[in-house]
């Protein structure tokens, strides 16, 4: 992953630079104003990074809860002296929304390793909630109109990274980088492998691919390919994670790759065998006929014939509508794919 030693001052002034056409790029309320910590403060907000604040570990570091003044944080301590998640960085000190888990602030004391401090999600990752088998969150997942909400929720998170200027490719979209907050709100996070860049940068063609596998696009072999299309097959991998509430790989399964157990039997009309047998099929039938082929479309092997996350955003809203209001034409779908292509037909 792209970490850079972090030098003191330098984050104050990413946090208020511009694009190169001088333009802002985002508007000013959704700049994030960050606030710099002391390191003492911060170590002593997290009882000495106490392992009893351990939030979790992931490849960069490690993650303590803190308190701050009155606020809940997660503070993020890199395991390589001295070194921060630069991505992480320069992405969220200029953008923050309420999709993502956004930056609170850092401290870069010359002396010690720099810390993030970013917004405390109270409610785990959207792979534990899925995956584990405590029943705990489970209710976050437990109805058609919750899971909708969630893939809706990381979709918009996505389609706003896309929409930058230029567009940020995340690189990593899978569960366990969504975090649920105390409302059970899906919020996208570890922004550690995105790239902020042209088809044509150099900063895309000195990239070599990365992600994780099971939600890494087969068609990104090399740098030259990445495009917003990689995340969107994340992000379909994601979605028939959540629909399905089986791993992206998982050998208790035949097949194991979620892809090549869904997409057949979608074709063949099997719709129903691919939703999560906790929850049961989708009642509504205009969800159970599409929410499927919404995730298939996002997978597709010919890169230029899957949606952009636009068009995802809005067939999920319409599915939320239409389960809201039981009426499949409040779909309001607007693409003649969809409606053309049902059930039983091939989606490539
Ligand atoms: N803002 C946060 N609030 C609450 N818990 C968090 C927060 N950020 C991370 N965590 C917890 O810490 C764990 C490690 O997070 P981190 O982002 O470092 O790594 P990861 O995404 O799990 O792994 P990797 O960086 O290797 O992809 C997460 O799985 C999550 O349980």
């Amino acid at each position: 992953m792209g970490y850079l030693s972090c030098k003191a001052g330098s984050a104050v002034a990413i946090a208020a630079s511009t694009s190169g056409s001088g333009k802002p790029e985002s508007p000013p309320e959704d700049r994030p104003r960050l606030r710099r910590f002391l390191h003492g403060d911060l170590e002593s907000a997290t009882g000495g990074f106490a392992v009893d604040n351990l939030l979790g570990r992931g490849s960069h570091g490690s993650v303590y809860k803190a308190v701050v003044g009155s606020r809940l944080v997660a503070v993020k301590r890199p395991s390589k002296s001295r070194e921060i998640s630069h991505n992480e960085f320069e992405i969220l000190s200029r953008i923050r929304s309420p999709r993502f888990v956004n930056l609170v602030g850092f401290s870069a004391d010359n002396a010690k390793e720099p810390l993030l401090v970013c917004e405390f999600m109270g409610n785990g990752s959207l792979y534990d909630v899925i995956h584990s088998d405590s029943a705990s969150n489970f209710g976050a997942i437990s109805s058609w109109g919750k899971r909708i909400k969630i893939a809706l929720q990381i979709a918009k998170a996505v389609h706003l990274l896309h929409s930058q200027e230029p567009p940020i490719m995340h690189r990593d979209i899978k569960s366990a980088n969504v975090l649920m907050d105390k409302n059970l709100n899906a919020k996208l996070g570890d922004f550690g492998l995105a790239i902020r860049c042209n088809a044509d940068d150099q900063k895309m063609k000195s990239t070599p691919p990365a992600g994780t596998m099971g939600y890494l696009d087969p068609d990104y072999v090399t740098a030259d390919r990445l495009s917003t299309k990689t995340d969107v097959f994340s992000f379909g991998i994601l979605l028939l994670e959540i629909i399905s509430g089986r791993k992206a790989i998982d050998v208790r399964y035949s097949p194991s790759f979620i892809v090549d157990w869904a997409i057949p039997m979608i074709k063949r009309g099997k719709i129903a065998g691919i939703y999560d047998p906790r929850i049961g099929t989708p009642l509504d039938v205009s969800v159970r006929n599409h929410l499927g082929l919404v995730a298939a479309k996002c997978v597709r092997t010919c890169t230029e014939k899957r949606p952009g996350m636009e068009e995802v955003v809005g067939w999920l809203t319409g599915l939320t509508k239409s389960l809201r209001s039981r009426r499949w034409d409040d779909l309001g779908i607007g693409n003649p794919c969809m409606m053309v292509e049902t059930v039983g037909r091939p989606v490539e």
